[in-house]
């Protein structure tokens, strides 16, 4: 398998080498050259296997050439070893219709532990006998950071910096960054927001000297292998539900749109999707664009649900890439006019193409507080808040006799706060995060400017070597 960006001309990579990558160096992101597609017969044959079979099955066409299907599915018994279900992501009934992907059993209590605990060991495995040494540069809203530093904390070959922006995470986020003692993370609190941060990430990678000098890499969705790990639980669950034989519903929490794209992939793979629920916040320029092609983004507003808080959504580029006939100069055309003007109109072929699968839903914080409190009352399930904006947009867009699922994307005790404003219970802590508000923390706080961050990094990673 060969992986391409979607701005048309940075080299094309294989396996090993786009999850060394991070951004494409003509600015764009990492697609499969073509999607893999499974038959029938194959997705029914992943019915009553193990997450760990599951997943080296869907993601061996992904590492052709690279890893063999024996090779991931020992990665994957390790890295979801670590998860605290037998099933890994188990799927809970709420009524009839309604299912949650529970998603967060990983180390650190999100969806996120699903990609980076494997992408932790697929480092391991391309670092090992090398004397390349990464530099990780990320941005996070809370949960990618802390899934990254666990995955990543004390591995030889690897500094990790990690961007978050001041003040809008919870606490119990930022302490799962910062309380981690090992000497190769690097937390960094920068003033502004989200966006910004992901912009300076990008920015770093931009800058070809920087990012050659210190071999910058991603555990962002930048990042395929990111993505690609998330594919296979939309086909765990799917399978579960009747698929291949009956088409099966998500609703997905969205930010970033990598999470949605995963469950694009699964159905470009040959998965019945029936409809994929992009459920945002009131930072809606997914919704907005999806609804009728404007994409422009605002000011980013912060809210309950701080892992949703962005506007400028990184993972729409590689949707727009594939409904655009995969165009990558007019793809970097219409993404340069964007980044100067930061808006834009989708084409009418990206318009059709996504209205076929994707159902856009903005979900307010009182709507997010209801279905918080109609999941403990009716089901007895306490969710998070960003778990209750997709389950709210997915009793919009059920349909009878069509499974839905409602990605449960973060354990309810990370936003403790915000699940007791609105249920007025307050989740204790799994056992699991252990002693976090007793440990130390570490960071610097940063202004969110290139030079600030990238001198920061640049010295940081000169007294190393
Ligand atoms: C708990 C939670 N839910 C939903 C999202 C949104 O996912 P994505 O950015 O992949 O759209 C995030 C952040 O990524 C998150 O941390
Ligand atoms: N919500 C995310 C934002 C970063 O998204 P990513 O999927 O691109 O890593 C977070 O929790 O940090």
């Amino acid at each position: 398998m060969r992986y391409i960006s979607t701005r048309g001309t940075a080299p094309a990579l294989d396996f090993r080498d786009v999850t060394l990558a991070g951004l494409a160096s003509d600015g764009g992101l990492y697609v499969p050259e073509a999607w893999p597609r499974f038959t029938h017969e194959q997705i029914a044959g992943l019915a009553g296997l193990s997450y760990v079979d599951t997943a080296a099955r869907v993601m061996a066409p992904f590492t052709a050439g690279v890893l063999s299907e024996d090779e991931l599915r020992e990665l994957c018994a390790a890295a979801y070893g670590r998860f605290a279900h037998a099933a890994v992501t188990p799927l809970v009934q709420l009524d009839h219709d309604h299912w949650l992907l529970e998603l967060f059993h990983g180390p650190t209590l999100a969806f996120k532990d699903v990609a980076l605990q494997l992408l932790g060991l697929l480092f391991e495995r391309f670092l090992t006998g090398s004397t390349e040494h990464l530099t990780i540069v990320g941005a996070t809203s809370g949960d990618t950071g802390s899934a990254a530093i666990d995955a990543v904390a004390g591995r030889s070959g690897v500094d990790i910096f990690m961007l978050h922006p001041e003040g809008r995470v919870s606490d119990v986020q930022r302490r799962q960054m910062t309380t981690v003692g090992a000497p190769n993370v690097h937390n960094i609190a920068i003033t502004g927001d989200f966006d910004t941060a992901q912009a300076l990430v990008k920015a770093m990678f931009n800058d070809r000297a920087f990012s050659r000098r210190f071999r910058l890499s991603a555990v962002n969705s930048i990042n395929w292998a990111r993505l690609m790990a998330q594919v296979v639980y939309y086909f765990y669950a799917a399978v579960r539900l009747g698929a291949p034989g009956r088409p099966v519903a998500f609703s997905v929490p969205t930010g970033n749109f990598g999470d949605v794209f995963a469950g694009y992939v699964g159905s470009r793979m040959g998965l019945p999707v029936a409809k994929l629920v992009v459920a945002t916040n009131v930072n809606d320029i997914l919704a907005r664009a999806l609804a009728d092609g404007d994409y422009s983004s605002r000011q980013v507003v912060a809210t309950p649900t701080p892992s949703m808080d962005i506007q400028v959504s990184s993972n729409f580029e590689r949707l727009l890439f594939d409904l655009g006939d995969r165009d990558g100069a007019a793809l970097a055309a219409q993404m340069q006019g964007f980044e100067a003007s930061r808006a834009m109109r989708l084409s009418n072929a990206q318009r059709d193409g996504s209205a076929a699968l994707f159902a856009p839903e903005r979900v307010d914080v009182d709507d997010m507080a209801r279905a918080m409190r109609r999941a403990c009352d009716d089901a007895g399930e306490t969710i998070d808040p960003h778990t209750a904006i997709a389950l709210a947009a997915a009793r919009r867009q059920a349909q009878v006799g069509v499974p839905m699922v409602t990605l449960a994307t973060a354990h309810p005790a990370k936003f403790r706060d915000a699940v007791e404003r609105a249920t007025g219970s307050r989740p204790p802590l799994p056992t699991r995060v252990g002693d976090l508000f007793e440990r130390e923390e570490r960071y610097v706080t940063l202004d969110g400017t290139f030079d600030a961050v990238s001198g920061y990094i640049a010295a940081r990673a000169a007294a190393r070597d």
